[in-house]
C-alpha cells in the first residue's frame, strides 16, 4: 500500500504560507502531475512529502503511515521516497552501473543483474552499463537518474521537473520510457511541472495548483474539457472566452445558441470554448460566416484568427484546425461549434477571485 495522502498542509518558509491548508491524494500505483505557475509551490510540495521541509500544520501520510503530523516526524530517509530532479545530478566519477547500484541497499551493491535489470526497465540497453555520465545524452542520464531512484523499489517516487531540460524530441521519449517504467515498477509517482502537454499525456490525474491550493484535481479529460472555473481553463490551455447569456441549458454569446455541458447557471456568464471546437468550412455552410484575419501555422495544425461577420465590434476569435489545407488570410469562411461549452457564473471564480470582466478571443 503506497497511497499518499496530504490533510490540511500548510508549509512555507518564515512568515509566508506557500501552501495553504492543502488536500491532495494520490492513490496507490497512480501517478499524479502537479500543475502550476513559477513559485506557485510545487517543489515546496515535494520538500514536504519527502521530509526536506517541516508542515506548519496537517498530516502527511505515506503508504498508510503517518510521517508528518501532530507529534510524528519521519525523517527523510526512513520514508521510503525517492527524488528525482531537474539534473539528475549523476555522481561523475561513476559508471552507469555504479550510479545505479548507488541506490540499491548495501549488500546488494554489486549485483549486476539488478543493475541490467534496472536499465531495462527505463529503456536503456545494457552496453551503455561502463560508460561514464558525460557520455550519455541528457536524457539516457535522466533515465539513469530515474533507474538510481527505482533501484531500492520506493513505495513513492517524486519528479521534480525531470524533462525540462531536454529538447522537444528527446523529452517526449524520455517522457514516455519514464511513464513505462513508473508502471511497470507499481510505484506511486507525483510529477511536478509547469508544462501543461506533460501533465495531461504523463499522468492518471491533473492537480492544479495556485495561490497555495488546489484548484481541481481530476482526470486529464475531466480537468480540460470541464473546468472549474474561467482561470483554470485558461491555465490548462487555449481557450476562448466569451460574454453570455444562460437559461434552461443553453447559453447565448456572440457564437449564436449553444449548448453547455456540466453545472448550467443562470444570467450573465462566462462562456469558454476550446480553440479546437470551433470549425471552419466553405462560406454559407457553417453557424455564422467569418473573414480570416490570420494565420499561425504549426505544421500538424494552425491557429486561425476570425472575424465574425455579425460582430460590430470586430472581437477576434480563435480557432483551431489540422495543419493539412489551412484558410489564408482574407478568405470568407463558415464557423460552428462542436459540442458544448462551458458556462461559468460571472463575478467571482471558484478561489474566490475577480473574473477578468473583458471578452478574450
Ligand atoms: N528556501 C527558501 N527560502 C525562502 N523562500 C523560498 C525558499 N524556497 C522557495 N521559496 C519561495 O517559496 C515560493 C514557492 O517556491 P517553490 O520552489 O515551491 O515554487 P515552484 O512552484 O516549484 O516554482 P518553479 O516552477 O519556479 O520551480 C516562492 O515564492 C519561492 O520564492
Amino acid at each position: 500500500m503506497s497511497e499518499v495522502r496530504l490533510r490540511g498542509v500548510t508549509a512555507g518558509y518564515g512568515r509566508e504560507a506557500v501552501l495553504d491548508h492543502v488536500d491532495l491524494t494520490v492513490r496507490e500505483g497512480t501517478t499524479t502531475a502537479v500543475l502550476g505557475g513559477s513559485g506557485s509551490g510545487k517543489t515546496t510540495l515535494l520538500r514536504v512529502i519527502s521530509g526536506f521541509l517541516r508542515p506548519g500544520s496537517g498530516t502527511v501520510e505515506v503508504g498508510g503511515r503517518t510521517v508528518a503530523g501532530p507529534g510524528v516526524w519521519v525523517p527523510p530517509e526512513r520514508r521510503g521516497v525517492a527524488y528525482v530532479r531537474q539534473e539528475g545530478a549523476l555522481f561523475p566519477h561513476l559508471s552507469v552501473a555504479g550510479n545505479i547500484a548507488f541506490g540499491l541497499p548495501w549488500p546488494r551493491r554489486r549485483h549486476r543483474d539488478r543493475v541490467l535489470e534496472l536499465l531495462e526497465l527505463v529503456g536503456l540497453t545494457a552496453d551503455l552499463a561502463d560508460r561514464r555520465p558525460d557520455q550519455l545524452s541528457g536524457g539516457q542520464q535522466q533515465r539513469v537518474a530515474l533507474a538510481r531512484a527505482l533501484a531500492p523499489r520506493p513505495e513513492l517516487v517524486l519528479l521534480d521537473e525531470p524533462f525540462s531540460s531536454l529538447d522537444a524530441g528527446l523529452r517526449v521519449a524520455t517522457r514516455e520510457a519514464t511513464a513505462r517504467a513508473l508502471r511497470a515498477s507499481g510505484a506511486t509517482a507525483l510529477l511536478v511541472t509547469h508544462d501543461q502537454g506533460e501533465a495531461l499525456s504523463f499522468a492518471d490525474e491533473v492537480a492544479i495548483l495556485t495561490l497555495g491550493r488546489f484548484r481541481q484535481v481530476d482526470r486529464p479529460t475531466v480537468v480540460y474539457r470541464e473546468p472549474v472555473d474561467a482561470e483554470v481553463a485558461e491555465f490548462l490551455g487555449d481557450a476562448v472566452l466569451l460574454a453570455g447569456t444562460a437559461a434552461d441549458g443553453l447559453v447565448d454569446c456572440r457564437l449564436g445558441t449553444l449548448p453547455v455541458g456540466g453545472p448550467v447557471p443562470s444570467g450573465e456568464v462566462q462562456v469558454m470554448v476550446r480553440p479546437e471546437q470551433i470549425t471552419l468550412t466553405e462560406t454559407g455552410t457553417g453557424q455564422l460566416d467569418a473573414t480570416v484575419r490570420a494565420v499561425t501555422y504549426f505544421g500538424h495544425d494552425a491557429v486561425v484568427e476570425l472575424d465574425l461577420a455579425n460582430d460590430a465590434a470586430h472581437h477576434p476569435l480563435r480557432a483551431r484546425v489540422i495543419g493539412l489545407h489551412p484558410p489564408t488570410p482574407g478568405d470568407r469562411v463558415g464557423v460552428s461549434v462542436v459540442g458544448s461549452v462551458r458556462a461559468f457564473p460571472r463575478g467571482r471564480t471558484a478561489a474566490g477571485t475577480d473574473l477578468p470582466v473583458a471578452e478574450a478571443s
